[in-house]
């Protein structure tokens, strides 16, 4: 598998794993055969409520933990202060047992609240008392983005974003590129919602024969982005890595670009105005 290097040379793998909604001793089994199944990336977030399932994982895993990616996020309730984010940071090490996160993200702007330029501050803080390897945003406009250049002069390494063929986000793609920024793809399944059954994909997914999941997480792979998709299971955990014995070709890839709609979010999160916490 080859890697993303990450503007500040970090090197993350071309795929990896969603834990949205993996919790306790169920979770744990499920992220122990993820690792089995050959990923190293994993996706987890203080709103997960499952760092510490993750770290558990980590820690019965055969696999050091320096072969390992373990990215979470800063929840937007503690951005406005310093020590709380911090504080928050170094909770979130101790639950899942870690000395440091390889990635952590501000989790969404929450632009009305307006305090996302604060926590990068913090961020930038925790990466130098080393609590960080790597910080990044998730669903960051370039409005966003381009403040925190203005303001801290420090661009985030990745900005982990809703993209789905429904929804490929070729704007804000072009524009994380054009500033070094990795592009990972969340929901990169369409969180299993009606584009598996998109007769479009359906037919060009028998073409190439593979599943439509296989289909749309190379689609994704091909246009620079790295996705990240949770599965329960052993079987699709192994399926979704199957990927890199095919090719899309660039027509082919184009019509799955076609698909995308102005509304395809799938659950209206449009970061210009959604706020989580
Ligand atoms: N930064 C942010 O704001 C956000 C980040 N995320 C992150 O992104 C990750 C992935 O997104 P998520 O929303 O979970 O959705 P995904 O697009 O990864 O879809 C997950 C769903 O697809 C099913 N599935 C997995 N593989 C296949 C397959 N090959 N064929 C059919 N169905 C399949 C899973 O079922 P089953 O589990 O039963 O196998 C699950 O129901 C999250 O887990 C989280 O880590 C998600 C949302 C927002
Ligand atoms: O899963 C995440 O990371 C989120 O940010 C949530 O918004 C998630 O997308 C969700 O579905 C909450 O209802």
């Amino acid at each position: 598998m080859a890697f993303h290097e990450l503007n500040d040379g970090q090197k993350l793998p071309e795929i990896g794993f969603g834990t949205y909604k993996l919790n306790g001793f169920s979770g744990t089994q499920s992220i122990l055969s993820a690792i089995d199944a050959g990923y190293r990336l994993f996706d987890t977030a203080f709103n997960y409520q499952n760092e510490g399932t993750v770290g558990q994982a980590i820690h019965q895993s055969h696999v050091n933990r320096d072969e390992l990616i373990i990215a979470s996020k800063l929840p937007g309730k503690y951005y406005s202060n310093y020590q709380d984010s911090i504080n928050l940071l170094q909770e979130s090490l101790y639950r899942s047992k870690l000395d440091y996160f390889d990635l952590y993200l501000l989790h969404w702007p929450n632009p009305i609240d307006d305090h996302y330029l604060e926590a990068w501050h913090t961020l930038i803080q925790a990466q130098k008392f080393g609590l960080v390897k790597s910080i990044g945003v998730c669903n960051f406009l370039p409005e966003h983005i381009d403040r925190l250049q203005k303001e801290t002069n420090k661009l985030p390494a990745v900005n982990q974003i809703e993209l789905h063929p429904y929804f490929n986000q070729q704007t804000q793609r072009d524009y994380n590129q054009s500033q070094n920024i990795l592009t990972q793809a969340w929901s990169p399944l369409g969180r299993a919602s009606a584009i598996l059954n998109d007769t479009v994909l359906v037919e060009l997914a028998k073409k190439y024969k593979k599943n439509v999941g296989q289909l749309v997480l190379k689609w994704e792979i091909s246009l620079g982005v790295l996705p990240i998709p949770k599965a329960s299971s052993y079987t699709r955990q192994k399926g979704n890595l199957d990927l890199f014995d095919f090719e899309i070709s660039s027509s082919d890839i184009e019509r799955i670009n076609s698909l995308t709609k102005p509304n395809g979010r799938n659950n209206h999160q449009d970061p210009a105005v959604y706020q989580e916490f």
